[in-house]
């Protein structure tokens, strides 16, 4: 499922129109009956339903949805929040339609007579502004939006909640808290973001005929997507197929980072793994996590000093978890991205160490994986988290294309990014998951896949997708949000594995 832009939007709508012949009032028909469809599906007949309709195209589609529930016989008011001198286009053509048959519509006439109908409706059907929005909210809108805010009648907004922008980067002052979103064609970025997710209420897709966009930069990655790309492990495979993976990071006083690391990797599947760490770590760990092999590194005062002499022909690295943010850590990362010539994920720590000098990253023969929270990604880019946060796309996008690396911009939705600046989304997970620990897990999880039988734009969409639909399979039944721990989510991976047959 793509995501898009606005502009992207504008684009295939032209592109359908002037190259594939499409009319743009058969696009607005097939639009305006999917949402009817849909809004049925929670309707009887005696609910009274309010449509609201705005003076662009998604008002366009609402002059559809109250001609097609009026036709199947619903009693529905539709409310014009504009004169009617100012609607045109294709939502004159279906607001003359709705006359034709023999309908009416009420013109708005001010918040008072607005509150009353939305108290004598079951359902609000909010089709006052789509992607169309600019700027801050001007009357008649902001008052509707407060008034329908207000009601605690059920509202359903058409393609997006009115006054939520489609893109990234742009602040909502005023907006429809929707309890749902039927979304024309494609999600729009703005579902994607903590700030204006919530506006949306769950939200589902209509397909109005619209074609793909003709190259890919942005989709969603759900359970298909990891079901298709997900592989297999034929009957000959031996541990050499799977992986030989390296593991650097740890200091005395956090020996438990890697540790989690390690297993997460070996459950996830790697066929053989080595923690390179400090003396006191290995004696920490290798009693409990038998299937490893050590290699013990300098070590001054509990940190890695030095990783001379350490052998770097592995399938896949990971580095950084609970290494510390010791000055040595920037030579060891270093020294380490320049001889390695397999994926290396940087995580944690080694993000830490990275941000001294992400030139680093351009020389490199293999490819770079770096996985940051949100804190870590607002760090390297030298910007606060909000402002990250207000366009994660766009700045993810740029160092990655800048720097030729994959990011995984972690999140209750994350954001994985390519060198080339494509993007996926993943929104499996839940606050189970917000915990020290989970990132440490995740970083495993991605070492072993990464060396699979696998892009490695999959094994990370597929990486994360897993760690977090484990914190929901494992919540949904002998867990909770608050006492779930990464190690729950390393042996849950023996239930996923299982109930997805990969
Ligand atoms: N493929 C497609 O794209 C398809 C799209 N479809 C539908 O069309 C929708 C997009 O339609 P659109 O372009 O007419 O935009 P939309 O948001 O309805 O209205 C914009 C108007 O609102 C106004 N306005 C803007 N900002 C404002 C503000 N802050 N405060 C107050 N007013 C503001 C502004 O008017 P102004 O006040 O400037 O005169 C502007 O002209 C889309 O979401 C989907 O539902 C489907 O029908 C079929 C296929
Ligand atoms: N509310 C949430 N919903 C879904 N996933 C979450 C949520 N909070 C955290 N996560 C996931 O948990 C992991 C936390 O990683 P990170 O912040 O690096 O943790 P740590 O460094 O403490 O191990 C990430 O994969 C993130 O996507
Ligand atoms: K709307």
């Amino acid at each position: 499922m793509y995501i898009v832009t606005a502009k992207e939007m504008y684009d295939l709508d032209r592109y359908a129109m002037d190259e594939i012949g499409l009319d743009g009032r058969l696009l607005m028909e097939n639009a305006g009956r999917a949402v009817a469809d849909q809004i049925e599906s929670e309707l009887s007949l005696s609910d009274g339903i309010l449509v609201l309709i705005g003076k662009g195209n998604n008002g366009g589609d609402g002059f559809v949805i109250a001609r097609t529930l009026l036709q199947r016989g619903y009693d529905v008011t539709a409310v014009q929040m504009v004169p009617s001198s100012k609607i045109e286009g294709d939502a004159a053509y279906h607001r003359k339609l709705l006359l034709s048959m023999g309908y009416s519509f009420v013109q708005y006439d001010g918040q008072e007579s607005l509150e009353k109908l939305c108290d004598q409706n079951s359902i609000i059907v909010d089709a006052m502004l789509g992607i169309g929005v600019k700027g801050e909210i001007r009357s008649p809108y902001r008052e509707a939006i407060q008034t329908v805010n207000a009601s605690p009648t059920h509202t359903i907004s058409v393609d997006l909640p009115s006054g939520v922008p489609a893109d990234e980067g742009v602040e909502v002052n005023q907006a429809v808290k929707a309890d749902r979103t039927v979304v024309i064609q494609y999600p729009k970025l703005s579902a994607y973001f903590q700030y204006t997710a919530t506006f949306y209420g769950e939200w589902k897709t209509v397909d109005i005929g619209l074609p793909a966009p003709s190259q890919h930069k942005r989709s969603f990655y759900g359970k298909a997507q990891v079901q298709s790309t997900f592989p297999t492990r034929n009957s000959f495979s031996h541990k050499g197929k799977h992986g030989k993976g390296l593991v650097i990071g740890g200091a005395s006083t956090m020996p438990g980072s890697v540790g989690l690391t390690s297993r997460a990797a070996l459950r996830g599947g790697a066929g053989l793994l080595t923690l390179a760490t400090v003396p006191s770590v290995i004696q920490a760990l290798a009693s409990s996590t038998l299937e490893a092999t050590y290699i013990s590194l300098q070590d001054l005062n509990g940190y890695i000093l030095d990783v001379k002499g350490l052998d770097l022909s592995y399938d896949g690295i990971a580095i950084g978890m609970g290494m510390g943010r010791h000055e040595e850590a920037v030579q060891v990362l270093q020294k380490v991205l320049q001889k390695a010539s397999c994926p290396v994920v940087i995580d944690a720590d080694g993000l830490y160490a990275l941000e001294k000098d992400t030139s680093i990253l351009d020389d490199r023969d293999g490819p770079s994986i770096l996985t940051p929270h949100p804190g870590e990604m607002a760090h390297l880019l030298g910007v606060s988290i909000p402002e990250l946060l207000s366009k994660p796309f766009a700045y993810t996008r740029s160092f990655a294309e800048k720097h030729h690396v994959f990011i995984v911009l972690k999140g209750a939705f994350t954001i994985i990014t390519n060198p080339e600046g494509e993007q996926w989304v993943t929104d499996t997970g839940n606050p189970g998951l917000a915990k020290g620990g989970s990132g440490d897990a995740l970083s495993g999880i991605l070492l072993a896949y990464i060396m699979q039988d696998q892009t490695i734009g999959d094994a990370l969409c597929n990486g994360t997708w897993i760690h977090g639909y484990t914190a929901e399979l494992l919540t949904a039944e002998r867990h909770s949000e608050h006492d779930l721990l990464a190690n729950d989510i390393i042996e849950g991976l023996a239930q996923t594995y299982r109930t997805l047959s990969l």
